[in-house]
């Protein structure tokens, strides 16, 4: 089903947004400023928690791969030791004295340990790499699904929340596929660890002065990878209104459905201008985050250089004061250099864990606010055969609007009848509509059906029971028959006496591979249709749907006379033992209803049958007075009252409406 889209009055507009109000950062100054605390206590405290999120998705998307990933990477690692401890026994004999053949036999059992430690160590890096690429597309796999769950079942409201929409947009972005670059980076940092674990521990029995020492050379350059790596990530979060902006130009430019006005309106320049400003804004951004990354950076390095030579220099002392014998600094000197190279391999893991994690801390901080965006437990499962629908003192405003939409509706609808809901533009008919299919709810007042709650019905057992020919129809990417049962499975007889009904059956006819057609262009074989042809199958889609109340917004909008006649007499057919709920400007067309409710600025103005509405002279007799008046006379498509009730098809007066 198509979101509503949201409907605007033609004025006032306001201004374009600055440039800098559009990239202005959102509503998440707080987080942001939990952020700007980022150091590497704050990484170390965060990190864990995040490592261990990441790895719950690992576990639930395969248990077998995840196992392997850590058990092998481990595994692994011993090895590093292994081996770095039989560089020791080798390096030992080397620089003691004696003949120099004598020396190198003595080495040679060390030398083996060497290699052998390091092929096993190879192999297992294999098979543990072997299970972080299996493990990958499983985890990304896990989240994409996770996501799209969410979406599809969270309130529409959400999607009129722009709060809302960044945090969805951060999500879809980058975040959900982060969990498995987290899991990535934390084997790193786990290897890293273990051979860090050997490295001091050769050290540390070498001379403890080394051991301090060595961490000062790190540290730094720590420092400005965890940095660097902070400034990114709260940049690219303060740029995503702007991204998220871009983004909906950059689908204009490049999409099927606005290629045609986009041209016709010459929009081109204006678009890319656009486009290109706030490229501009976040390239000055961007650019701005790199020059500061490169000082932290330098600030970071020069720091770890001025220790490693401080580190030498204090090697250097122990062996001129006798402290250390030679074949000792040596052995230090080759665990000093493995220990700098797996700290460097940490810290940049740890960094790139840390970034990682901060992105997908946003597909975990998505997760939890559409989790509280999902409708309650159902308090009833089933949903009764339709017997009323009642609303009372409905009260229903849009996220973010101060002006009800609704303000204190009431309606009545009893099964079997045609009820309909005239007034004009923006009198909040839809919304209505929208509240009655359990798509929305009303902050105050109830909508009942059969005298419960619709707030407390399971919402997927209520929809089974409504019909909605939406006004704003979804043309989905899939075949002409899947456009109407809307899933895999077709039953015929119904399939086909909607499309009769509808008028689709003569669209699909016209298709190369009928039913098996493919609606759209952009795909092999694909079919585009008209406005009207589309409106026939969103029908057909309405009335497929054997419910017990039929929601008709605006179904013959873009019908020719004769189609659209077809589908009001279908409607009318369509109501004994059902119930149609209409929405429609073609005020001949509701003439026949059991009740007409005239809507207007959200509150029901008016309502009784066509007879009573046109003898009592209020605004539903004005608008139909005004439509017959525009065939009957041939006046012009212009009126003086101010209403922007669309003018009728001659099927006003040709075809009457459906009698009662
Ligand atoms: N998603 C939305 N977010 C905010 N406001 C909305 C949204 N959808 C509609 N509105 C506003 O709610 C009011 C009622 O809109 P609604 O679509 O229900 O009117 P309508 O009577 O169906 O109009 P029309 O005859 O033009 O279809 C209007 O003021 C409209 O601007």
């Amino acid at each position: 089903m198509r979101l509503p889209r949201r409907k605007r009055k033609p004025a006032p507009r306001p201004p374009d947004p600055a440039p800098n109000e559009q990239m202005a950062a959102s509503k998440y100054a707080p987080y942001l400023d939990e952020l700007a605390a980022t150091s590497i206590w704050h990484m170390s405290t965060r990190l864990p928690r995040l490592i261990g999120l990441a790895w719950t998705w690992a576990w639930r998307a395969d248990r077998t791969d995840t196992a392997a990933t850590i058990g092998l990477n481990l595994a692994a690692g011993v090895f590093t030791a292994v081996g770095l401890f039989a560089v020791t026994g080798v390096l030992e004999p080397l620089f003691t004295g004696g003949p120099t053949p004598e020396r190198v036999r003595a080495a040679l059992p060390s030398l083996a340990l060497v290699a052998g430690a390091y092929a096993a160590r190879a192999l297992l890096q294999a098979g543990a790499g072997w299970a972080q690429a299996r493990l990958r597309p499983q985890v990304e796999r896990l989240t994409e699904l996770h996501l799209f769950d969410l979406t599809s079942r969270i309130g529409l409201e959400a999607f009129d929340d722009s709060e809302f929409n960044d945090t969805m947009y951060r999500a879809r972005d980058r975040g959900q596929y982060e969990a498995a670059q987290v899991i990535t980076s934390a084997v790193d940092v786990l290897t890293s660890m273990v051979s860090i674990t050997a490295a001091a521990g050769v050290l540390a029995v070498l001379h403890p002065v080394l051991l301090p020492l060595l961490a000062l050379t790190v540290i730094p350059d720590g420092w400005a990878a965890a940095r660097a790596a902070r400034m990114r990530y709260e940049r690219i979060r303060d740029l995503t209104p702007g991204r998220r902006r871009k983004w909906a130009l950059g689908d204009m430019l490049a999409s099927r459905d606005s290629a045609a006005e986009l041209r016709a309106f010459t929009m081109r320049g204006f678009l890319i201008d656009e486009y290109t400003r706030i490229s501009d804004i976040e390239r000055a951004a961007m650019l701005a985050v790199a020059r500061r990354q490169t000082v932290i950076r330098l600030l970071g390095e020069g720091a770890g250089g001025v220790a490693t030579a401080v580190t030498y220099a204090a090697l250097g002392a122990l062996l001129v004061a006798g402290a250390m014998p030679l074949a000792v600094a040596g052995t230090a000197v080759f665990a000093i250099r493995t220990a700098q190279s797996s700290l460097s391999t940490l810290l940049f893991s740890l960094s790139a864990t840390y970034e990682s994690g901060l992105y997908f801390s946003d597909f975990l901080e998505f997760s939890r606010r559409a989790a509280q965006r999902l409708p309650d437990a159902p308090t009833a499962r089933e949903t009764a055969r339709l017997a009323a629908v009642r609303a009372r003192g409905v009260v229903f405003a849009y996220p973010g609007e101060q002006t009800p939409a609704l303000d204190g509706v009431d309606i009545d609808i009893t099964r079997g009848e045609v009820v309909a809901l005239v007034g004009e533009n923006g009198s909040g008919k839809s919304t209505l509509a929208r509240l009655i299919a359990g798509l929305y709810t009303p902050q105050s007042g109830s909508i009942t059906w059969n005298g419960t709650d619709i707030a407390g019905m399971d919402p997927d057992a209520l929809r089974g029971r409504i019909g909605l020919i939406n006004q704003e129809y979804t043309q989905w990417p899939l075949s002409a028959q899947r456009n109407i049962t809307m899933s895999a499975e077709a039953d015929g007889t119904r399939l086909e006496e909607a499309a009769r009904l509808s008028g689709a059956d003569e669209v699909v006819t016209g298709l190369a591979y009928g039913w098996d057609t493919m609606l759209d262009k952009r795909f092999v074989d694909g079919a585009d249709l008209s406005g009207g042809q589309w409106q026939r199958i969103a029908s057909a889609r309405g009335l497929y749907r054997d419910a017990d109340l039929l929601i008709a917004d605006e179904p013959t909008s873009a019908l020719d006379a004769r189609a659209e006649k077809r589908l009001f007499e279908s409607l009318h057919a369509h109501a004994q033992g059902r119930t149609v709920l209409l929405i429609t400007h073609r005020l001949a067309s509701v003439r026949m209803a059991d009740r007409i409710y005239v809507l207007e600025k959200g509150r029901v103005v008016e309502h009784g049958d066509h007879e009573n509405l046109m003898a009592c002279g209020g605004l539903y007799a004005e608008l139909f007075r005004m439509q017959a008046q525009a065939y009957e006379e041939g006046a012009p498509l212009t009126h003086d009252t101010g209403s922007d009730t669309a003018v009728s098809s001659p099927l006003a007066e040709k075809t009457p409406g459906l009698t009662h």
